[in-house]
């Protein structure tokens, strides 16, 4: 029935205090405040309704996600919302949409690769939603390999001009978020050519499309690539394809925050002030086109990649706590087999099968949301570092945010198939939002840095750690625990062999080592104070959930490598399911916690009332396919089918 609870027993049995539990998973009481209001503002607004997206085309899709982006930024002005605010209404309206990539993407490489003077002419335009940016960086020949970009800027000296060209077919701009139909600039990335001379890849702003009418610029093609993976809604997103075709821009459009282009010879206001607390010497190139390298390491133009991976790792956790939420509350509402003398059947969150699938991913959403805010510190703290010209942390930085977002995005995406499976039948449903979740999320396993791309840059960085064993240089921070392999650099027949012929074993390393850091960061986050009957309590139940876990998935490992005996892998599996029977009264307030609207969570299984029986069968009556009771199409080719007319029927 309507307004009943059907799992008030369930939050009976809690043993701790969830509106406690709601401010740590928030990070805050003031973001829990901003989050509560904001989701229940577009919850309550018919203007972002989600429930009708499965049924519409393509196209009826994408028209409906420019009205929800209009929409929710009329909102922001109407109700004076602040930057905090509108970024959590943009979350919550939960659309995959061009704005991802403005606000994600666009705006943080100008703020991370302009100079003071781009970032004062450009910022307040994209703010205001004058121009819509996206970020072209992947062409159709190359995607990971980013020095092998092949779209050129060529520096023409008569007229102080980049012009930007797609030299052949693969150097086609392929992918970009919002290219295709919506963005009227872009930060593209190209070769730039001085003088005749490759000096690697930059960012430029380009113009893309009138502000007057939308149409393209002169020298542009572009368009939509077309259909991806699945229904889901990231169909909803103008991924696009662009060719250049010698279009050319001012030189203060290349994003010049690692370097400056100064020629000697043109007026004064030709010259692009660099970041000057930036740099220790800048880059110049002379009228002549002489192009001097700047100390400042050159992956700084990698910048924004740097910062979209650590957000990567904080929606990591917000997407697999969606899934484990809607299939912890179904596993509480769903009984399957077990009746006694007629009495209830079981159900089927009391199986051990199904906590010891569910239960880990429980803690896995709880450890990606600690490792993530301790990710933003340390973006934080590198970015400090960078404008005192430190770079000292950019190496472990850079291999961090790569590693964490590999780890936590495979993690999720494996976990939100996971949750789909623990939901039976039901899970294959639209209506238990499942499949757009799982259909919307995985592509996070490849962009912003293919998985296994990235672990290899870890394994370079550890191997480079390791390198160093012998020398002065010790391993700290992240790194520190490597001391203790000071035995590689004696045998060195680990550091010597082709990194090319072990990086199957070394990608397995940086797994290793990632999965230490959020184990050791979920232990730092217990160090903490952290109020509330309880709650540390909880966590501390899920933080072993989470390492004895992993100790048992690769106990081969621990136990091949003398790490701990079969006695000890024994014990933690023994420990294992002492601690499932701990969450268990507790589980469905531990995803209480994460406070989700059913608007937001956008599934009939994980609604919080669990009244989904009545739910399923009334939106099964919704679907266009029962608009009639006869299907359209029996006339022509069911019945001669039945009335063995099928050889004359016209099909
Ligand atoms: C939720 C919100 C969603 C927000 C919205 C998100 C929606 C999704 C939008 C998706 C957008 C995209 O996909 S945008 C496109 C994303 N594309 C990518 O991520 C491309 C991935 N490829 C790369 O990053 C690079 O090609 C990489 C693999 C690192 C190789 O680069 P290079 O060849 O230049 O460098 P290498 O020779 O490997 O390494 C040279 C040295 O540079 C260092 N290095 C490499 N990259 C570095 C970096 N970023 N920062 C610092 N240092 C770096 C290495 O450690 C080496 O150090 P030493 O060892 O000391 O020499
Ligand atoms: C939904 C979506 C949105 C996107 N949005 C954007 C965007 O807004 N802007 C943008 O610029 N790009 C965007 N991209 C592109 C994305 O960044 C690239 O697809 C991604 O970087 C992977 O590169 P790739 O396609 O070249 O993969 P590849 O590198 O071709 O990967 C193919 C296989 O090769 C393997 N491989 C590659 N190199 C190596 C190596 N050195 N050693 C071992 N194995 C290797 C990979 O592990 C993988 O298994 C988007 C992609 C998707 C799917």
């Amino acid at each position: 029935m309507e307004g009943v609870d059907h799992l008030a027993h369930e939050r009976n049995k809690s043993e701790f205090d969830v509106d406690a539990m709601k401010i740590v998973w928030a990070g805050s009481p003031h973001a829990f405040v901003v989050s509560d209001r904001i989701s229940k503002l577009v919850a309550s607004d018919p203007g972002f309704r989600k429930d009708n997206r499965s049924t519409l085309s393509r196209k009826e899709l994408f028209k409906n996600t420019l009205r929800k982006a209009a929409y929710a930024w009329k909102t922001i002005i109407d109700l004076h919302l602040s930057e905090e605010e509108a970024a959590k209404l943009r979350f919550y309206v939960d659309e995959p949409a061009f704005t991802d990539v403005h606000w994600g993407m666009f705006i943080p490489a100008i703020k991370g690769q302009g100079t003071e003077e781009q970032q004062q002419k450009w910022l307040p335009l994209a703010y205001k939603m004058q121009i819509i940016g996206c970020y072209a960086q992947t062409e159709l020949g190359h995607g990971s390999n980013v020095q092998g970009l092949e779209t050129t800027a060529t520096f023409d000296p008569q007229t102080d001009e980049f012009i930007i060209h797609s030299p052949t077919l693969t150097s086609s701009k392929w992918w970009p978020g919002g290219l295709g139909k919506v963005a009227t600039h872009a930060i593209a990335y190209a070769l730039l050519i001085v003088g005749g001379r490759e000096q690697g890849v930059h960012g430029f702003i380009v113009q893309l499309r009138s502000l007057e009418d939308h149409s393209p610029l002169p020298g542009m093609t572009v368009g939509d690539i077309g259909m991806k993976f699945g229904n889901g809604a990231y169909n909803a997103m103008d991924n696009g394809v662009l060719r250049f075709d010698h279009v050319r821009i001012p030189r203060n459009q290349m994003l010049m925050r690692c370097a400056q282009y100064t020629c000697l010879c043109m007026p004064s206001d030709a010259k692009l002030i660099l970041e000057p607390c930036i740099l220790i010497r800048v880059s110049q190139v002379t009228c002549e086109g002489k192009y001097k390298q700047s100390d400042v390491p050159r992956q700084l133009v990698y910048g924004a990649m740097l910062y979209v991976r650590q957000t990567i790792v904080a929606d990591a956790s917000c997407a697999l706590s969606r899934a484990v939420c809607i299939a912890t509350r179904y596993s509480a509402v769903r009984r399957q087999f077990g009746s006694q003398n007629g009495g209830p059947e079981t159900q089927v969150i009391d199986y051990k099968t199904q906590q010891s699938r569910l239960f880990p991913l429980l803690a896995s959403a709880y450890a990606f949301r600690f490792v993530g805010e301790w990710l933003k510190w340390l973006y934080a703290d590198v970015t400090q570092r960078l404008q005192a010209n430190d770079f000292s942390t950019l190496p472990e930085a850079h291999a961090c945010t790569a590693g964490l977002k590999s780890l936590t995005t495979t993690a999720t995406a494996d976990g939100i198939e996971e949750c789909r499976k623990l939901c039976g039948g039901h899970g294959y449903l639209c209506s238990s939002g499942l499949p757009e979740l799982f259909a919307v999320y995985v592509p996070a396993c490849t962009y912003e840095g293919e998985n296994t791309v990235l672990l290899l840059q870890v394994a370079r960085f550890l191997m480079k750690t390791v390198s160093q064993l012998g020398s002065s240089k010790k391993p700290v921070g992240t790194i520190a625990y490597m001391t203790r392999v000071e035995h590689l650099m004696q045998c060195r027949c680990g550091v010597q062999r082709g990194f090319a012929e072990l990086s199957a074993d070394l990608v397995e390393a940086a797994v290793a080592h990632c999965q230490l850091l959020v184990v050791s960061k979920f232990i730092e986050k217990l160090q903490q104070e952290i109020p509330g009957k309880g709650v540390k309590q909880q966590l501390e139940v899920l933080c072993n959930i989470y390492a004895l876990f992993l100790l048992h998935k690769h106990q081969g490992d621990f136990l091949s490598t003398g790490c701990i005996t079969p006695k000890h892998a024994a014990l933690a599996n023994d420990e294992l399911r002492s601690l499932y029977s701990q969450v268990r009264p507790n589980a469905i307030a531990l995803v209480d916690a994460f406070n989700y609207t059913d608007h937001y969570l956008g599934s009939i299984l994980g609604c919080y009332d669990g009244n989904v029986y009545p739910k399923l069968y009334e939106a099964a009556w919704k679907d266009p396919l029962n608009e009639s009771v006869v299907p359209d199409g029996y006339h022509q080719y069911i019945r001669p089918l039945l009335k063995q007319e099928i050889r004359t029927a016209r099909l």
